[in-house]
């Protein structure tokens, strides 16, 4: 059980989903940047989360994103320009709606070796959390392969095990492409509020696994579980559909 206690909440589709999702995002910014940190710490992650994002986030009347501090939990090797970008989908769909200053935004230098790219992230983020040994992100939005991957983190790869470094290379990703940047469990689960984005009845039996357990080891979605802080699942029907045990079905209005 994570600190603040682990929510599975269940929407009737990804129509609805993405809103909350947009809203909860909104109130933890403002609740961030109204504290003495002054200032919003976000961890963004790929796959469908970006348009959902992109479509959700601009259209909230009001949002002021000037003291956000965006990075990504993990990141493609590849140049901005190429589509499997994950930096590059968010600045072309969400970063260029946003007031985000281009300063505030940590992404990774793709034209370094997968090594030396992983420790110069690792120096970006010691230099925007220049206090903390880990990383403590506000909040961190991931979502999940049908492996029961997260971040570029693989069941059964050894960088599951990493607990020294914040940030680590992978060469040998068995998703394409292989060269990739990865946050590492201590980070993932330093954070003060991790969000998980799953939807689709493809994940069903995956989430049944890493949500109520199954035979063999834990799967990497399964192993975030931030010591001091929240979790919560943000999943469609058709996601859940497999799950028996205690879910929330919030109401459209719901302050989540
Ligand atoms: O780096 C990647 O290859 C993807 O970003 C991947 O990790 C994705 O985040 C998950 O597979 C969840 O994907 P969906 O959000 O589309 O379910």
């Amino acid at each position: 059980m994570s600190g603040g206690g682990r929510r599975i909440l269940v929407f009737p589709s990804a129509a609805e989903l993405g809103p909350a999702l947009a809203r909860f995002t909104a109130a933890r910014a403002a609740r961030a940047t109204g504290s003495e940190r002054g200032r919003f710490s976000l961890g963004l992650s790929g796959g469908s989360l970006v348009s959902m994002l992109a479509r959700e986030l601009p259209a909230l009347p009001g949002l002021d994103s000037s003291k956000w501090l965006v990075g990504f939990c993990d990141e493609r090797l590849v140049p901005f320009e190429d589509p499997e970008s994950t930096y590059g989908l968010y600045k072309s769909q969400l970063l260029c709606k946003m007031s985000i200053p281009e300063t505030q935004v940590l992404a990774i230098d793709p034209s370094l070796s997968v090594e030396e790219a992983a420790k110069d992230y690792a120096k970006k983020l010691s230099e925007a959390f220049p206090n903390e040994e880990f990383p403590v992100f506000d909040l961190l939005l991931l979502g999940m392969g049908p492996d029961g991957h997260t971040c570029s983190l693989f069941p059964g790869h050894p960088l599951l095990e990493e607990n020294q470094r914040t940030v680590a290379p992978i060469s040998d990703s068995p998703k394409p492409p292989p060269q990739r940047i990865t946050l590492t469990l201590p980070v993932v689960n330093a954070a003060r509020c991790v969000v998980f984005v799953s939807t689709g009845g493809s994940k069903a039996p995956v989430l049944k696994h890493v949500l109520e357990g199954g035979e063999g080891p834990a799967l990497p979605a399964a192993r975030v579980n931030p010591a001091g802080g929240e979790l919560l699942w943000f999943l469609d029907e058709a996601a859940a559909a497999s799950l028996t045990k205690d879910v929330e079905r919030p109401s459209a209005t719901a302050v989540l």
